[in-house]
């Protein structure tokens, strides 16, 4: 039985920390994404036949929706909560002197530190107030590296993060691997950066503003683009502002209900490539909250897991999954990375293919965008990183 997350409990020895507090749900009836449901902690069942049941849930929501709910991961909605209060202090408490010392800068290839409202750019652009915190492993490392106002409160930051990749990712990925058919700890062995408390990836606080007037008419009500994520899980905390939609098969866009106390989880382009295709990561875009929650702040807090920077991703040919089943050329990252191959090019690395897509990334709000290019019917954002092509619903 996997243990529950045990965080430091010292809250009378730190500053007081104001909880914060759910804005309501939307009531608006939106074009909502079904997703399933895996509840972590049946993997220890001691009954194969719940076990086998997992797994044929898991594998129907990764080859069919690349997204899906966890619940029962270990972790409390109090806990939880403690760690959002945590993130809304930050945002809230943060001086003008630390918010310049620790500017990030994304065409680096790395997102650590902070980012102003205005764009994705070192230099700042356009308002679109989202603001982020991200935390690398060097930011865990250096209190130098974080801002002042959260210097009591690492302990929990860390201790949370470490919880949520070593117990909550191992355990999902063992999960994912068993889709597979191969060991449990194969992705967790061969795929994933290792080194507590986030080894490769990032943890992000980010705080979306409501949208001022003139960001909405820039960047036409998106707030971000279509994309997938590079890695190879992305953990986003549910949260009740209804701002984050997934391309759905049926080629629509369909919003993320909230789910108070889950993680909704999505596969990154890493696990599409060793899956040879069999799991999907699976566009998904940011756009302005319903009419109800136009005024609510967004607090977001997300876990972007890694693969190992050095890799070169291939298809698992060992799993008997890929072995009875070939792999799945129809889509993704998995398609261009294979036409590649098989011109005998090496493929990026997983740290080249991700550095490429943070120093390039943008904000709908910026004069300069990626070309676009019109797919049966549907305007799609076209970009080349290091020889590979990629096609995203705009
Ligand atoms: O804020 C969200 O819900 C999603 C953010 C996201 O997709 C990303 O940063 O990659
Ligand atoms: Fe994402």
């Amino acid at each position: 039985m996997a243990a529950p997350f045990d965080p430091p409990t010292n809250f009378e020895t730190k500053p007081h920390v104001p909880p914060w507090v759910p804005p309501p749900a939307t009531k608006e009836p939106l074009d909502w994404a079904h997703l399933r449901t895996i509840e972590l902690s049946l993997l220890d069942s001691p009954d194969p036949a719940v076990v086998q049941k997992l797994v044929e849930t898991a594998k129907a929501a990764i080859k069919e929706d690349g997204f899906l709910y966890l619940t029962d991961y270990g972790v409390s909605l109090e806990q939880l909560h403690r760690q959002f209060s945590i993130a809304q202090y930050l945002h809230r408490n943060i001086s003008e002197t630390d918010k310049d010392r620790l500017h990030w800068n994304p065409e680096s290839g790395i997102y650590s530190g902070y980012k102003p409202g205005f764009g994705w750019r070192n230099k700042n652009g356009a308002v679109d107030g989202i603001l982020h915190f991200n935390f690398y492993k060097d930011d865990f490392a250096s209190l130098d590296r974080v801002p002042t106002c959260i210097h009591p409160f690492m302990d929990e930051i860390t201790s949370f993060t470490t919880y949520l990749t070593e117990s909550v990712n191992r355990r999902l990925l063992a999960l994912l691997s068993r889709v597979l058919e191969l060991p449990d700890d194969y992705l967790w062995d061969n795929v994933q950066s290792h080194g507590p408390p986030i080894a490769e990836g990032y943890l992000r606080h980010a705080l979306y503003l409501p949208m001022l007037e003139e960001t909405k008419q820039l960047g036409k009500g998106l707030r971000m683009h279509g994309h997938c994520d590079f890695g190879t899980t992305t953990m986003l905390f549910s949260v009740p502002i209804s701002s984050l939609q997934i391309w759905g098969t049926d080629s629509k866009w369909h919003s993320v209900k909230y789910n108070p106390g889950a993680l909704v989880i999505n596969i990154g382009e890493t696990l599409e490539l060793v899956s040879g295709g069999h799991f999907k990561a699976t566009r998904h875009r940011v756009v302005a909250p319903p009419e109800d929650q136009m005024n609510d702040e967004r607090l977001s807090i997300v876990i972007f897991n890694s693969s190992i920077g050095e890799l070169r991703m291939e298809p698992a040919y060992e799993s008997p999954l890929i072995q009875r089943e070939g792999c799945i050329e129809s889509q993704g990252a998995y398609k261009e990375f294979k036409l590649i191959r098989d011109q005998g090019v090496p493929v990026p690395t997983n740290r080249q293919w991700r550095e490429a897509h943070i120093a390039d990334s943008t904000h709908p709000t910026e004069a300069k965008q990626h070309e676009t290019v019109v797919v049966n019917g549907i305007k799609m954002n076209k970009k080349n990183y290091l020889g590979v092509n990629i096609l995203l619903p705009a």
